[in-house]
Parts: C-alpha cells; structure tokens; sequence
C-alpha cells in the first residue's frame, strides 16, 4: 500500500507560506489559505517557485480565501505564515481547524507560539532564516539562506514520547522534499537568537532603504551593537540561553557571516514599510523595550529604533 502522505494546512501564505507550500507539496497533501489575488493566479497557471530550493512548478493546490471550508476535515499540521501581527486574528478565524491539529510558527518575532498555543493542542515553534521574495502573485523566489529552519516543540523539549514522534515526522516531511529542518531542544533560544538577526538589521535596513549588506557600514557599528547588547540583557533576565558568550560573539557572526549570507537583498520590514504594511516591529525591537521595563533594564537603542518605526508607519499610512 502507498504511504499515506501528511496533509498541511498553510495559514496566512504570501511569500514564506506559498514558498513552503510549493517544496512540501511534492510528497504532502498542501493547501493554503491566502488572499484572493493569490488564489486566483495559481488556479489559472499554478504554483511556481525559484532559487535556492529549486525550480517547483505545483498546480494541484487547494487554495481557501475564507474560514468557509469543509467541515470535519483534519489537518496533520496547520502552519501558520502570516506576520506576527495578524496572529491572532488568524487563529481566531481558523480556530476550528486549530482545535485537531498540530500548529507549527514559521513566523518572526517573539510571541507568536505564546498565542498559538491558546488554540492548539500542540505547537511546534519554528525559525526561518531564509529570504523569500514574489516575482508575481503566482511566483515566488528564494534568494537567499543563513541558516537551516529549525524546529522543536514549544515552549520547551519536556514532550511526551508522542509528542516527539509527531517532531519527527515533521521534519522527516520536510527532508523528503530536500529541505534540511534541523531539530531544537530549545526552540525559545533559536526564536530569541534569529530575533536577534531581525532587531539588528529589519528596522535599520526599513528606515535607510537598504540592502542586508549595507548594515556592515562602520557608521551604524555603534547602533547594532546597542541593539544586541540590550537584547542579550532582556534575554538573561528571561532565562533565555543564547548560543552566543557574549553581545560581542554575535556582533561578529552578524558582521562576518550573516550580512553577507543576504547580500543584496532587504528584510521583510523593508518591504512592509514600501508597502505601507504594518510591521512586526512590536514583536522584535518593541517586545525588547517592553520586556526590559519589566526587568528595569534601559533600553534606549530599541525605544529609539521601535518609535522611529510607529512614526514611519503612521506617515506611510497618511501618505498611501
Ligand atoms: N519574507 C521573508 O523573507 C521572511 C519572512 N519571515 C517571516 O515570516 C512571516 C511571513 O512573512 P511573509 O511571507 O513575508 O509575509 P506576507 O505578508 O508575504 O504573507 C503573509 C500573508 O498572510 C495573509 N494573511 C494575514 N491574515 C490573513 C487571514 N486572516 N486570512 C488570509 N490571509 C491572511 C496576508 O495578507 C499576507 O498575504 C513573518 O513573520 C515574516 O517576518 C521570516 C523569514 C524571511
Ligand atoms: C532572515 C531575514 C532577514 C531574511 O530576509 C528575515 O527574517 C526577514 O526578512 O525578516
């Protein structure tokens, strides 16, 4: 008898959920729920991904733009890809198909599994280290990777035995499609350490317009590190343990590897501020500010950088 092949559900696909859906959709069951414009253009000539992942043309995909599926269908793993802002608004509006399922966050920022978890018998946190981009409604492009996805159950590894097993066939689905997921023991420490490659560069690379590459200009070194060593603070008083000894470990591995793992390309913040989007900004440099509150620790570098952002939002939304 053929293997029975998982069924995904992806919430909320635009770049990052589409470019999942059309690599998982070799060996699983996929369908998205996304906007019209999306759907549209994939059932008139499919699905089509390229770059770094390979070239993937899907057109058995099963596009919902509503809660209005059918009913008593239950997904193996529901993956939520919308931004962190819309989180909760996701899971409200698809709290039916949350109820049976095994929610997985491929999402940025922090709080997002802490939200999803109200809804979910269980979650999977998850971090993405890639650059997706569309080269239209129906085609996306991956640019770029620093890092492999990783994965683990939330909030921490203390699973059952099941729970484990379901990780693991996670993951094994994304190996049969060729993608590498690499399991966490600790998916709160990978979420605030790719947190920490966000705080440093979505914001300052949104304001300045530019590419990822950019931020290794001496001018901004005084800023990144303000940013990072705030950030190293609020996560000790959080008991958070990051894989790095010091602020200064990390500035270097973003310095000497990761701006120039991307290169050319911008952040999704960037991107959310052309497109006079709401950002994530509350849930990286925001969610720093506040938890630092929390602890008394001063955090003037991402106070600064989360105002500067609010007020590049408001003008964008008078402008547009
Ligand atoms: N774009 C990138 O290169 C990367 C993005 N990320 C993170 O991944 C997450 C997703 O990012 P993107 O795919 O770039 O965002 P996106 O904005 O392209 O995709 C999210 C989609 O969800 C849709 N959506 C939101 N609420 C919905 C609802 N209730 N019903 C139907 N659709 C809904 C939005 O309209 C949007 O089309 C974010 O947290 C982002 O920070 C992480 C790594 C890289
Ligand atoms: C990894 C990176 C920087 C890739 O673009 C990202 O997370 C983002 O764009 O928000």
């Amino acid at each position: 008898m053929p293997e029975k092949r998982p069924s995904v559900l992806i919430l909320g696909a635009g770049a990052v959920g589409l470019s999942f859906a059309a690599v998982l959709s070799a060996h699983s069951e996929v369908s998205v729920v996304c906007r019209e414009k999306y759907a549209k253009a994939i059932y008139e000539k499919g699905l089509e991904l390229s770059g770094i992942w390979g070239e993937h043309l899907i057109r058995e995909i099963i596009c919902y733009t509503s809660p209005d599926m059918p009913a008593g269908k239950n997904y193996d793993y529901t993956i939520i890809t919308a931004k962190g802002t819309d989180t909760e608004n996701i899971c409200n509006e698809y709290v039916k198909v949350l109820r049976n399922t095994t929610a997985v966050s491929f999402q940025n920022g922090i709080g997002n599994e802490d939200i999803i978890q109200r809804y979910a018998p269980l979650v999977i946190g998850g971090t993405v280290s890639t650059n997706f981009g569309f080269i239209s409604d129906r085609h996306l492009i991956i640019n770029s990777q620093s890092d492999p996805v990783k994965a683990g159950i939330y909030p921490d590894s203390h699973c059952s035995s099941k729970e484990a097993d379901i990780l693991t066939s996670f993951i094994t689905m994304f190996s049969k499609c060729g993608i590498e997921v690499i399991e966490s023991k600790d998916i709160r420490s990978e979420i605030w350490s790719k947190s920490l490659l966000n705080v440093a560069v979505n914001p300052l690379a949104a304001i300045l317009k530019a590419p990822i590459k950019k931020l290794g200009d001496d001018d901004l070194k005084e800023t990144i590190s303000g940013l990072i060593n705030e950030t190293f603070l609020v996560a000790e008083a959080e008991g958070i343990d990051l894989p790095w000894e010091s602020p200064d470990s990390y500035a270097s591995y973003l310095r000497n590897y990761q701006l120039n793992a991307f290169g050319e390309v911008y952040p999704s913040m960037y991107y959310d501020i052309i497109n006079a989007k709401r950002t994530e900004i509350d849930l990286l440099n925001g969610y720093i500010a506040k938890t630092g509150r929390k602890y008394g620790i001063e955090t003037p570098y991402n106070t600064c950088i989360t105002n500067l952002i609010h007020c590049f939002e408001k003008s964008r939304r008078i402008l547009f």
